[in-house]
């Protein structure tokens, strides 16, 4: 495709999302019941539990963990703050960037109370859920920076963020589909973000399969690119990762709340070569 169709489909893409309204998008997506810690069979549970398993199995280790698109949501972190000493949190949108700083200064006015998201993760590590408010220290204490990116950008980050080095571990959830205008912009993506990670290092990533759209807030509809379950891990491949695990979680029908057309989530696990 020739580089002026690659920029327009870029920039279209940016437009849908200056209306991106993070309050909305959690409720939509962060509450009951794709985030019922009741029912084994919720959405973020799942998300969780693959994100622990891959943390503590021994293999991701190092100072850094940087994570991609991370909207306004925190729960993908929760377990790696444990394993790392500093993490970077990153985003597109201003608004989603507020979000999350208002977290981290303590100060109220946040979108949605991650508390029984740090009790869940506190008993995966076998802790009791009281547990909760030292790892909400934890997390305080690592995140280091709340950063703009664009992963359509050869380098995504300013580069003095990182060193040179680059980051010990990479962890991304429901971005580079959710952002990119066609499978190709996706795998070019998944590369430039490749780059910041050292060799050896470990990408944890999570997606969505099937959809073709999503909300964003009211009346804010979003494309995304259909990813099957092979062109996750194609892309992974062309892009310079081994893949360690991919596990899949199929969307049961009251799930479907009327927010995207999703039909499943993967999790891989990965390493940069
Ligand atoms: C579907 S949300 C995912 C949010 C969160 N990581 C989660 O797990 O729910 C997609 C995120 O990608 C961000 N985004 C949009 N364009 C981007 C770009 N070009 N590069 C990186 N992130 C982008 C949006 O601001 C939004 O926060
Ligand atoms: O069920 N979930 O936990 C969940 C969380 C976030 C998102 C989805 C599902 C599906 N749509 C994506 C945007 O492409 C965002």
């Amino acid at each position: 495709m020739e580089e002026k169709a690659k920029e327009n489909g870029i920039a279209a893409m940016a437009a849908c999302y200056q209306k991106f309204d993070p309050a909305a998008y959690l409720q939509y997506n962060y509450t009951p019941p794709r985030a019922d810690f009741a029912r084994k069979d919720s959405i973020v549970p799942w998300k969780l539990a693959c994100l622990h398993r891959a943390f503590t199995e021994g293999d991701v280790s190092g100072e850094l963990l940087v994570d991609i698109g991370s909207g306004p949501t925190l729960y993908q972190v929760m377990s790696g703050c444990e394993v790392f000493n500093k993490l970077i949190l990153t985003d597109f949108l201003e608004v989603n960037r507020q979000e999350l700083s208002r977290w981290l200064q303590n100060e109220g006015g946040c979108s949605l109370d991650w508390t029984p998201y740090l009790e869940h993760v506190c008993k995966l590590e076998g802790k009791r859920p009281s547990a909760w408010q030292e790892k909400a220290g934890r997390l305080r204490h690592v995140i280091s920076d709340i950063l703009p990116v664009d992963v359509h950008c050869s380098q995504p980050l300013a580069p003095e963020t990182l060193p040179l080095a680059g980051a010990d571990c990479l962890v991304s959830c429901f971005c580079l589909e959710s952002v990119s205008p066609d499978l190709p912009a996706f795998t070019r993506a998944l590369g430039h973000i490749g780059k910041l990670l050292r060799p050896g290092g470990h990408l944890l990533l999570i997606g969505a399969l099937g959809e073709s759209y999503y909300f964003g807030g009211p009346g804010v509809r979003i494309p995304v690119v259909p990813l099957s379950e092979a062109q996750v891990c194609d892309s992974l491949k062309e892009s310079g990762y081994t893949l360690i695990r991919l596990e899949v979680y199929t969307l049961p029908q009251d799930m479907h709340v009327g927010v995207d057309d999703v039909t499943g989530v993967f999790f891989a696990k990965a390493k940069k070569e």
